[in-house]
């Protein structure tokens, strides 16, 4: 066995890293609070003697698998962890009981939860969206999934560019970023980037790419698609169509080895780690209400869209604020004001009655005081006519949306609809999520608002984007394509780059991809 072990580790550093770490898993044992003293106990009252024996029997009877064998297992799982993922894999070679307890589900959970991304996202990611569509209305559970397998993809993966393009504000970034690395005004910069013109989609690209520093040809993209032409009707799904042909067409001309296009309202759901329910998004112009269903939005059953977005909400603080004499130098200012002081009232006419004054300062020496206007702002969204506009309010459109849902009986569980994720950067608006609850509840009758819950935007401005992150860091993200004509092309393509990724070191160079990620997959290869 010990010639096993030299095999899988460096032997000439094996007995200091064994002699520290033992010192340190002793430690770590001794000090928790009722441990559990199975064979080999731990908990005895003279510790050093006992620290003795137990250097005893990890040294000197090195040469017998038997005695390692007596090794209490949770002292083992400590000695596992404290090696971290690549040396505990490289572990599984040395013999039969010590694969099996490497394999634990439990000691890789630990790992993925000490990795920078949210282990809730890396459980939903696999549990719900790794099998592709139709997304799995009931997760996998715990048990079934390998954790130690997924560890290893989860490395390999070689992660994309995620695009997110906004109609207001594109946000663009590597997956294995924490956020986004960038953000640009689409609507300055590139028009409207729903029209499927292929000049203009391919400079939208071609921009974001470069300032990637990266080439097309080397990247596998994730892009969200923007929420659009909302009927079911045949007209509206030919656009649809067109927009999403356009944008795969325009990327793969422009070499991109995978791609993978989700709906901009779908990716904010999975943000929220759910598949199915009501995505409200308060967009740049508009505020659409999509119904979405095991990943998919319902068209048939009707996405509910009220012409309410940022822009007007900017703009009637602007105007309130030139009402009231508060000058300003430029909508810049108005917006800031607009992000840092305004929010939703739970209680529209109870808080006219309050002294809601506060002061914000946009540069250093330029302080702005606002009172009402701080509330009276996000009201529009509820009010519309306040700001002269001729729609139904938000509860009205998400009330219209869960009536439509409840009537169209599409799955035995009638609750799918309960969730509202709210998304979109005006969705921010502190008290939005509980004023809408709130307004839902005293709107539909009992049988359907019973259990619905309103969850303000899970990442702000940048939900549509980690939701694609969740999408992209997994082995199987380009099977959740549901466009059938490119499905063969994408799928081929993904597995190819992933090999080559996964076979040589000039991606694993690349800064999207930090730490010792080139030993960790070189552990993993063969295992
Ligand atoms: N905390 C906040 N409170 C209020 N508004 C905010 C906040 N953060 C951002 N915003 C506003 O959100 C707007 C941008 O939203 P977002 O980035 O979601 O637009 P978009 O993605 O381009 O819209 P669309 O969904 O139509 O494509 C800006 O007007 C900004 O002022």
């Amino acid at each position: 066995m010990v010639a096993a072990i030299s095999r899988a580790v460096t032997a000439n550093t094996w007995q200091n890293a064994m002699n520290s770490l033992i010192r340190k898993v002793w430690v770590s044992v001794t000090h928790r609070s009722g441990s559990p003293s199975g064979s080999g106990s731990i908990s005895n009252p003279n510790p050093v003697s006992e620290y003795d024996r137990f250097l005893q029997m990890m040294y000197i009877q090195t040469s017998s698998t038997g005695d390692f064998d007596r090794i209490p297992i949770d002292i083992f799982m400590q000695i596992l962890k404290i090696l971290g993922p690549r040396e505990s894999a490289r572990l599984r070679a040395v013999c039969k009981s010590w694969k099996f307890s490497v394999s634990d589900n439990r000691l890789w959970i630990y790992f993925l939860q000490n990795q920078p991304e949210p282990w809730d996202a890396v459980y939903f990611a696999e549990a719900h969206l790794r099998s592709g569509w139709p997304l799995r209305a009931f997760p996998a559970q715990m048990h079934d999934l390998s954790f130690m397998h997924i560890y290893g993809q989860r490395v390999e993966v070689p992660g994309a560019i995620i695009i997110d393009g906004g109609s207001g504000y594109c946000k663009y970034g590597w997956s294995k970023y924490s956020s986004p690395s960038g953000r640009s005004a689409t609507f300055l910069e590139f028009g409207n980037i729903e029209s499927p013109m292929s000049s203009r989609l391919r400079h939208f690209f071609s921009t974001i790419c470069s300032r990637m520093q990266v080439k097309t040809s080397t990247q596998p993209i994730v892009v969200s698609l923007p929420l659009c032409h909302y009927d079911d009707t045949e007209s509206a799904k030919g656009s649809r169509r067109q927009l999403k042909d356009a944008i795969y067409s325009t990327l793969f001309d422009m070499n991109v080895p995978a791609v993978c296009a989700i709906s901009q309202a779908t990716l904010a759901l999975f943000a929220a780690r759910r598949i199915s329910g009501i995505v409200v998004n308060v967009g740049f112009h508009q505020t659409s209400v999509v119904p979405i269903l095991h990943g998919k939005v319902m068209h048939k059953v009707g996405v509910e869209v009220v012409g309410m977005g940022a822009l007007k909400l900017t703009g009637f603080l602007r105007d309130r604020m030139q009402q009231n004499n508060i000058h300003f130098d430029s909508l810049y200012t108005v917006r800031t004001l607009k992000e840092n002081l305004c929010y939703v009232a739970l209680d529209y006419e109870a808080e006219l009655s309050k002294d809601t004054q506060a002061s914000f300062a946009v540069s250093s020496d330029s302080w702005f005081s606002l009172s009402k206007e701080r509330f009276q702002t996000g009201e529009i969204l509820f009010q519309p006519r306040m700001a002269g506009v001729q729609a139904m309010g938000l509860h009205q459109a998400v009330a219209l949306c869960m009536d439509h849902c409840h009537d169209a009986e599409l799955t035995a569980d009638d609750n799918w609809y309960k969730t509202v994720v709210l998304a979109g950067g005006s969705a921010c608006l502190p008290g939005l999520a509980a004023r809408l609850e709130k307004e839902l509840y005293g709107l539909l009758p009992i049988s359907i608002s019973s259990g619905i819950r309103v969850i303000p935007p899970p990442y702000g401005t940048d939900s549509a984007w980690f939701g694609a992150k969740l999408v992209s860091n997994q082995k199987e993200r380009c099977k959740a394509d549901e466009l059938d004509r490119y499905d063969a092309r994408i799928r081929l393509s993904t597995l190819e780059i992933l090999f080559k990724f996964s076979s040589i070191s000039w991606y694993l160079d690349h800064p999207a991809c930090n730490g010792p990620v080139n030993d960790i997959t070189s552990a993993f290869i063969g295992c």
